[in-house]
């Protein structure tokens, strides 16, 4: 579904990302690992055309994507929800889902039912919830729009465990219905037990990208946690 090819990209001048190859499968949920400031967040974004691209090639659903379209992307059903989060803060949580969601497109999970807050505070400003509250209404709208692949960034910051694992459940239900998906989070051991592949970053470059199976786990654990 998302091919991505020598990609490099970074801020101006500034290189980030160095050469990044991967691809995220139809109904693959794939996890991106590295200690903070290894550059996933500016791979996501350089991805989504919302960091400057100074390389290689982006493809998605068969179609190559421009840089610096991050319309495009959308317009063809992917969706990232940002580390901020990406609400509109003055707008009410209703208004926030509305925008979000596509008269073709309903995701395999009710958003609502996943996220009972939603419907609670449905005439609050978005800017005036918590970080987990925010958090969640961030989710629902990245699986509103995100018809063929959903990507989230810090994935279960904020988040309560047992909130955390209703959002793992939808994840997998959405995956199961044909989904793309790529998460980051700061838990790489949780992580690893439910996504199906793991990508590791060091210093810009992906230097590993493998199924997860017992050794994926000991790798993973001696790059992320020993260095
Ligand atoms: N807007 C920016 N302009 C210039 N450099 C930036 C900008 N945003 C991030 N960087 C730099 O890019 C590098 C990678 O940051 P990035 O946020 O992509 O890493 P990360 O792996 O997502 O880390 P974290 O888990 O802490 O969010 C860091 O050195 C950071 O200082």
């Amino acid at each position: 579904m998302l091919t991505v090819t020598a990609l490099s990209g970074g801020y101006g001048q500034a290189n980030v990302v160095r050469e990044a190859d991967f691809a995220v499968g139809t109904g693959e949920i794939v996890a991106l690992l590295g200690r903070n400031g290894m550059g996933k967040t500016t791979l996501l974004r350089t991805v989504f055309g919302l960091a400057d691209r100074q390389g290689g090639e982006v493809a998605f659903a068969g179609r190559p994507v421009p840089p610096g379209r991050p319309d495009v992307l959308a317009r063809l059903g992917a969706s990232l929800m940002p580390e901020d989060r990406g609400v509109f803060p003055t707008l009410t949580v209703e208004e926030n889902l509305a925008l979000a969601t596509r008269r073709s497109f309903a995701p395999a999970v009710d958003v609502h039912a996943l996220f009972p807050l939603l419907t609670e505070r449905r005439r609050q400003p978005a800017g005036t919830l918590s970080g987990g509250q925010k958090q969640q209404l961030g989710i629902a709208r990245a699986l509103l729009a995100g018809r063929r692949l959903v990507v989230v960034d810090e994935l279960t910051q904020g988040l309560q465990p047992s909130v955390v694992t209703d959002v793992v459940a939808a994840l997998q239900r959405v995956a199961a219905s044909g989904v793309a998906v790529l998460v980051v989070d700061q838990q790489p051991d949780r992580t690893l037990d439910w996504c199906h592949r793991v990508l590791l970053m060091e210093s810009g470059r992906l230097v590993l990208d493998t199924p997860i199976a017992a050794e994926t786990r000991r790798r993973c654990h001696e790059l992320l946690m020993l260095r």
